[in-house]
């Protein structure tokens, strides 16, 4: 039972002292004489005056909350006389003040809204007409008629003839039933009569839930017209008007139930599509959506247009502050659209980011002349400067403690995974600063360069990976060698400031000063003789040096062939001129000597699996970012060449830095 008030008040009310509310109130029925034979039992219980449970919790309903609080409810022993007292009297006769009302009936079949209606419109009545009878500075005239809505057409039902009415659109009064009859009421018995008239005129047939089922929706409405009266010196032509619906709405019903067939299956559709069509229009109203059209044209909701209006002002004000729900899901709208602002930001500035990438890529290749865009998997040499010659990478080492540079070949590629201090960036660094010979940006390394510009390294997991890749015997002996020679040129003394100047101009492309770096520690220097390392690890043992041709290579050997500080120096200048030249992935060549050992290690291996790990990590960054396919052809240039690994490495920074971003946003 819903009960709804509100309009221009009268008698000098103030509209805003009037309390509008929709009242809504439960009766349950007392079980019938099928139900007690069949010793049925009642699933509802009223625990409190608003609060009721529905105690059997089966496990379709398990899913339900089985609590429901209303602003009133009523057990089975409840009268109807209670039930108009507690709350309907008060919407009821708001109309006496000037306020539309209107009290509606919805439930399932063979609940009790006719028993309950019935009562309740008599009651009312009876109210209005007492208080009629009281009142004697206004001239008040009720006005009764009475429609029924079968099938979706509207009938009189005091019309001798079964015409259908028409709906009419008054830019005044809303919807009206046009040539409704309106009966002015006289006194109490003539009350009684139209009432029975009512009922006998209603559709009502037999369902298996209810001998005596309304077939139609039933609205008699009650038009107080208040005027002035004779001696109250007010202009009589202002003639105030309020009206209250009574109306006892078809019950919904599941086929099923009602075992109803043929026309009884048809009114049954009929009611059901007309009562989800009246809850989808509240609930619309509530969400301030517009009502759609099609729906207005449903004839409940048409005729109950001026509640429906009324409904939704109560929907919005009610009590002047919305509902907790209603502030939740406006707060969540709210962070729903900054969030998709944020994504939308973020989108424009990843699509930024990966446009500058591709440019730069794009210029680096140009610019160097030399992008290893072959299947080869190798270097075709060239005019590549600086770092990269010939497949070859070439660096300076130095030792923390003599900052002796020795200069070190390297004939394997480039590891894929370069810690600290060990990656070079010539061709970034010559596009981003064309001006400047070394790859030092305002002093950091291209490492610092890179977390600064993109971020912390994503693939320090598998750097792991790739270590322990690397700390087989023949890296560990390799970089042994290259140890040793450090070590024994230090023990030598071969420091030269010519060297060290030699060291700066030439080789820096390569390794970094250890002590030079912002992030040098001791722990950083014993690093750099790990295996792990890839300057160690990527020399394949191959040193420009006095390294002895016996394999494996002893200490001794090293020993006897150390090198002075004039040779190192010679080494410098000879690799420089070497620009060009085509050297075996896996020979070892002695500048000095001239001669050669053979070293086999495979890091293409190596390199393989941690592309594979690499590849595998980019595609899944490109389906969790929704990365564009236009960005995803940049990878097809990606062949697998260990010289690769940079734009890998950039690419990987980049997605990781984008899928933290916005993992942080959908957070
Ligand atoms: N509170 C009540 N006390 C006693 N009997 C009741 C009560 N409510 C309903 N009944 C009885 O239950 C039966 C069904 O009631 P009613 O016809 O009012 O249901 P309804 O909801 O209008 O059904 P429908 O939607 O099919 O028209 C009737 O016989 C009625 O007398």
């Amino acid at each position: 039972m819903k009960s709804i008030s509100r309009d221009e008040p009268w008698d000098g009310q103030d509209a805003g002292e009037q309390e509008e509310k929709i009242f809504v109130t439960v009766r349950v029925r007392p079980l019938n004489a099928k139900e007690i034979a069949k010793n049925d039992t009642s699933d509802w219980e009223c625990v409190s005056n608003n609060t009721i449970i529905y105690k059997n919790a089966l496990t379709e309903r398990s899913m339900y909350p089985n609590a429901y609080t209303f602003d009133r409810v009523y057990g089975c022993d409840s009268t109807t006389r209670q039930v108009y007292e507690e709350g309907i009297k008060r919407v009821g006769l708001s109309a006496i003040n000037g306020f539309n009302s209107s009290i509606f009936a919805y439930g399932q079949t063979s609940s009790g809204k006719t028993y309950t209606m019935s009562g309740v419109t008599q009651y009312a009545i009876s109210d209005i007409f007492d208080h009629i009878n009281k009142q004697d500075d206004r001239e008040l005239v009720l006005k009764f008629s009475a429609i029924e809505i079968y099938n979706e057409c509207v009938r009189d039902l005091f019309s001798a003839d079964a015409t259908l009415l028409r709906l009419l659109d008054d830019p005044e009064k809303g919807t009206v039933v046009d040539k409704l009859t309106e009966i002015h009421l006289e006194d109490w018995t003539h009350v009684m009569e139209l009432l029975a008239v009512c009922e006998a005129q209603r559709k009502i047939g037999e369902t298996s839930l209810n001998e005596m089922s309304s077939r139609s929706h039933q609205i008699i409405r009650l038009t107080i017209e208040s005027s002035p009266g004779e001696f109250s010196g007010i202009d009589s032509a202002s003639i105030l008007t309020a009206t209250v619906n009574f109306i006892d709405l078809a019950g919904s019903e599941r086929a099923s139930q009602t075992l109803s067939a043929g026309k009884r299956l048809k009114e049954g559709g009929h009611i059901n599509r007309s009562l989800l069509t009246l809850g989808t229009v509240i609930r619309k109203l509530r969400t301030s959506a517009q009502v759609n059209v099609v729906m207005s044209e449903k004839t409940l909701v048409k005729q109950l247009q001026r509640e429906m209006a009324r409904l939704e002002y109560e929907l919005k004000n009610m009590s002047g502050t919305p509902n907790d729900s209603e502030a939740v899901i406006k707060e969540k709208e709210l962070q729903i659209q900054k969030m998709e602002q944020e994504i939308k930001d973020l989108t424009q500035e990843r699509d930024l980011a990966r446009s500058r990438l591709d440019e730069i890529l794009r210029a680096a290749g140009v610019d160097q002349n030399s992008l290893p865009w072959s299947d080869s998997g190798s270097w075709d040499g060239g005019s590549a400067s600086g770092h990269f010659r010939n497949g070859s990478w070439e660096g300076h080492s130095t030792s923390d403690t003599s900052d002796v540079a020795v200069k070190v070949k390297v004939n394997a590629p480039l590891p894929p995974i370069a810690p600290v201090n060990t990656y070079s960036f010539p061709k970034y660094h010559k596009l981003l600063n064309p001006n400047e010979d070394h790859y030092v940006f305002d002093n950091i390394t291209p490492h610092e360069f890179m977390n600064q510009y993109f971020g912390p390294d994503p693939t320090q997991e598998w750097d792991k990976t790739s270590q322990k890749a690397r700390t087989r015997t023949d890296s560990v002996d390799s970089c042994k060698v290259v140890e040793e020679c450090i070590e024994r040129d230090e023990a030598n003394n071969v420091v030269d400031t010519h060297d060290q100047n030699l060291n700066q101009n030439e080789g820096d492309f390569g390794i970094s000063h250890v002590n030079q770096s912002p992030h040098s520690s001791p722990e950083d220097v014993s690093n750099t003789k790990t295996p792990s390392l890839t300057r160690s690890t990527s020399c394949s043992g191959i040193i420009e040096g006095d390294v002895s041709s016996s394999s494996p290579v002893s200490e001794k050997n090293v020993v006897a062939e150390s090198k002075s500080e004039s040779d190192i120096k010679k080494l410098c200048q000879q690799d420089s001129q070497r620009s060009t030249a085509s050297v075996d992935e896996k020979e070892i060549q002695h500048t000095d000597g001239g001669d050669e050992v053979k070293e086999g290690f495979d890091y293409k291996k190596e390199w393989c699996l941690v592309f594979e790990e690499q590849r595998r990590k980019i595609v899944e960054f490109w389906n969790e970012c929704s990365i564009p396919l236009l960005h995803r052809t940049f990878f097809l240039l990606i062949k697998g060449d260990p010289s690769d690994s940079v734009y890998i490495e950039v690419d990987l920074r980049c997605l990781s830095f984008l899928k933290k971003t916005l993992d942080d946003v959908a957070r």
